[in-house]
């Protein structure tokens, strides 16, 4: 069980004031479970990561897995993929997996999962984007994560690379049984992914909604059954998505904007 209560989270700001970007948030998150969070563009769910991964201990409140410290099993994966450019696909996975045979073993067979096997010893700079991000996502999994927390990690992808990424996600996490904190603009996407949704307000954020997803799986963002759910959220909670604008300044959700 993954248990978040922070108080406030402060920043200081330019004119030498305090800036609080997160207030009075509280979540519980059963040990397996794929929650999004959305929120609108600098209400504080990236510093809501950072506190989540130790990152960042400076805030007043608690955050606990299983009673203690999220420990080494919590995994990463952030907007940008992160490879050492100098590293072929196969040592980038390993620097999080380990140098000893066994773990390059590992590290091979989950890459040729993820149809990467043709490129282990190739140099990130040689693959396409979406390739990257497979890299990023297989080096995120290759420890089997306790936890793993993903910042927007398919953004400005085209549409089905991002859902072969999100499918390749999906079959991971039940595979691994990992607790995942999912950060997103979009809505569809975190209806399409999540057990559960949170909502967050515009800064200091805090939880505006809490809503449980049963449709079964696989979903896919474009499915009339998310558009639906899409549709009737917005039409219960019709301010839920003021301000979600991505910092591209492109519309995330067309649909939330035209709400
Ligand atoms: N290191 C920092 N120092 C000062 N202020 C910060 C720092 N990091 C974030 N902030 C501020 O805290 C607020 C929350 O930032 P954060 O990046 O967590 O938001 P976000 O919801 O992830 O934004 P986005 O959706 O645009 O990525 C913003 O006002 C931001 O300017």
């Amino acid at each position: 069980m993954l248990d978040i209560d922070i108080r406030h989270k402060h920043y200081p700001d330019r004119g030498g004031h305090i800036h609080t970007a997160l207030s009075a948030l509280r979540l519980s998150v059963r040990t397996g479970e794929f929650v999004c969070v959305v929120g609108p563009s600098g209400c504080g769910k990236s510093t809501l990561l950072n506190l989540v991964g130790g990152l960042d201990t400076d805030f007043a409140g608690h955050i606990r897995v299983d009673g203690r410290a999220p420990g080494e099993r919590t995994g990463f994966m952030f907007q940008e993929p992160r490879l050492m450019p100098w590293l072929s696909v196969i040592d980038n996975v390993c620097l999080v997996a380990g140098k000893d045979a066994s773990a390059r073993k590992r590290a091979q067979a989950l890459l040729e999962a993820m149809e990467l096997g043709d490129v282990l010893d190739v140099y990130p700079g040689r693959l396409s984007g979406g390739m990257q991000r497979r890299v990023a996502l297989a080096r995120a999994f290759v420890i089997e994560p306790a936890l793993l927390l993903m910042d927007e990690p398919f953004v400005s992808l085209d549409r089905p690379t991002a859902n072969r990424l999100r499918t390749m996600l999906i079959d991971l996490w039940q595979r691994c049984g990992t607790t995942v904190l999912f950060v997103t603009h979009d809505v569809h996407e975190a209806l399409a992914l999540a057990d559960r949704v949170v909502f967050l307000s515009a800064a200091p954020a805090t939880m505006l909604l809490e809503h449980r997803i049963d449709l079964p799986r696989p979903r896919h963002p474009e499915d009339e059954a998310i558009s639906h759910l899409h549709a009737r959220l917005m039409q219960d909670h019709p301010t839920l998505l003021t301000g979600l604008v991505p910092p591209t300044g492109q519309p995330a959700d067309e649909d939330a904007l035209h709400a």
